[in-house]
């Protein structure tokens, strides 16, 4: 983009930016774990529906889970755009982009202010015979050899009184502490996420990546919050579903990089609600390949998928409730460098404005040593992060 202008950010940017996502047709949040930058995309130049055609561009995006297809949706089939307008912010600065020459403070004063009703729960359809699936599929794992870790989507589907702000929404956002912020909106329809999974960050031929598989629940206080996370690192079950990621993403990422630095033991990632087992993984990428090849050969990794691939995949096309569309897939910016940073839409929702309709999704990680009402117990928590948000929307 060639008109850029950067200047220190002051209280209003970030107010008048989140009210941009409403107001343009086409928008996109993307927020880092640490809290320390967030970039915005505003308008689009170019739509499509796979990455691949985008990777000298700055982008914002999300790919579909598989090739299923969602009816009456345009973004959860896969979409991505190339932004009028980008936006970065850093706690100190604020940089504006455009291939347009904008004044970038004239065009943030003219955003309309939004004003939000309330919004309330009217309905919620639960997958009430989940946990009966799952009995099913830990009876499977165990008679089936060949087959050892399935990731188990669970939704919930909500009826909405009113049509949601992302400007308000986002607020809710802050309490979804040590997760990435991702917002991907394409007119009626937005897809949100406060997730703490990155899928792969690349910079400079530096990648970044992890495995983040294996759960348990905070505590009450921090004592019981250090013994049960003491008691998910000894765990046989969850180490074992945890190792099944970092292998896999070991030996797909063997022949496309120079080095990969794999730590021998998991440490803990704690969000709001849950804790998991987290093994980052670094390494150097062979200059020929871009962030999305890479994001092609990962996608999906055994946390969001299974073991072996072909047949968890299957096994999650043939019993779940629907496609995933956008749920448990990468999701980020692309920069003009061929890097940028993906997450997995996990701990999310996708809104239908029109409907007034929101989708919640969850899912777990099924082995043979799983017990399903343990595995229902984990998806409740995990569909918390935006069960939470909803009612923060209220206050
Ligand atoms: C699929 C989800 O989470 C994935 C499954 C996990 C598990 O089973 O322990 C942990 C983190 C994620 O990789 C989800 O949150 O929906």
């Amino acid at each position: 983009m060639q008109y850029n202008y950067t200047r220190l950010v002051n209280d209003k940017d970030e107010q008048k930016l989140y009210e941009a996502l409403d107001s343009f047709e086409t928008s996109a949040y993307f927020r880092t774990r640490d809290a320390t930058k967030a970039r915005f995309g505003f308008g689009a130049t170019v739509t499509t529906d796979t990455a691949e055609l985008l990777q000298d561009d700055i982008a914002f995006g999300g790919r579909s889970f598989d090739e299923q297809k969602i009816k009456n949706s345009t973004l959860m089939n896969g979409f991505w755009f190339v932004p009028r307008i980008a936006v970065t912010m850093t706690q100190t600065t604020i940089t504006f982009s455009s291939d347009e020459s904008l004044d970038f403070d004239t065009w943030l004063a003219q955003i309309p202010n939004m004003k939000a009703e309330m919004v309330h729960v009217i309905s919620v359809d639960d997958e009430t015979d989940w946990a009966d699936r799952t009995e099913k599929l830990i009876s499977t794992l165990k008679s089936k050899q060949t087959l050892k870790k399935v990731v188990f989507g669970r939704q919930q589907i909500l009826k909405l009184s009113n049509k949601l702000y992302l400007s308000r929404l986002i607020r809710g956002l802050s309490s979804q502490n040590n997760t990435y912020h991702f917002i991907l909106k394409h007119q009626d329809e937005f897809y949100i996420s406060a997730t703490p999974e990155r899928l792969i960050k690349v910079a400079d031929g530096h990648l970044t990546t992890g495995a983040v598989a294996g759960t348990i629940q905070r505590g009450d206080n921090e004592q019981d919050d250090m013994a049960l996370g003491k008691l998910l690192l000894a765990s046989h079950k969850n180490r074992q579903e945890h190792q099944y990621v970092v292998e896999n993403i070991q030996q797909k990422l063997q022949a496309m990089t120079e080095k990969l630095t794999v730590p021998a033991d998991p440490i803990l990632l704690k969000t709001q609600q849950v804790q998991h087992l987290y093994t980052p993984i670094i390494g150097e990428i062979d200059s020929q390949y871009t962030l999305v090849h890479l994001m092609n050969q990962l996608h999906p990794t055994p946390a969001l998928g299974g073991v072996p691939q072909k047949e968890a995949l299957a096994y999650i096309q043939d019993y779940e409730r629907t496609p995933r569309g956008l749920f448990a897939s990468p999701m980020g910016y692309l920069d003009a460098e061929q890097g940028g940073e993906l997450v997995v839409g996990i701990r999310a929702m996708h809104v239908n404005q029109r409907s007034h309709q929101a989708t919640l999704f969850a899912g777990a990680g099924i082995v043979s040593d799983s017990t399903a009402a343990q595995e229902f117990k984990e998806t409740a928590l995990k569909l918390k992060a935006m069960r939470q948000l909803l009612k923060d929307y209220s206050i």
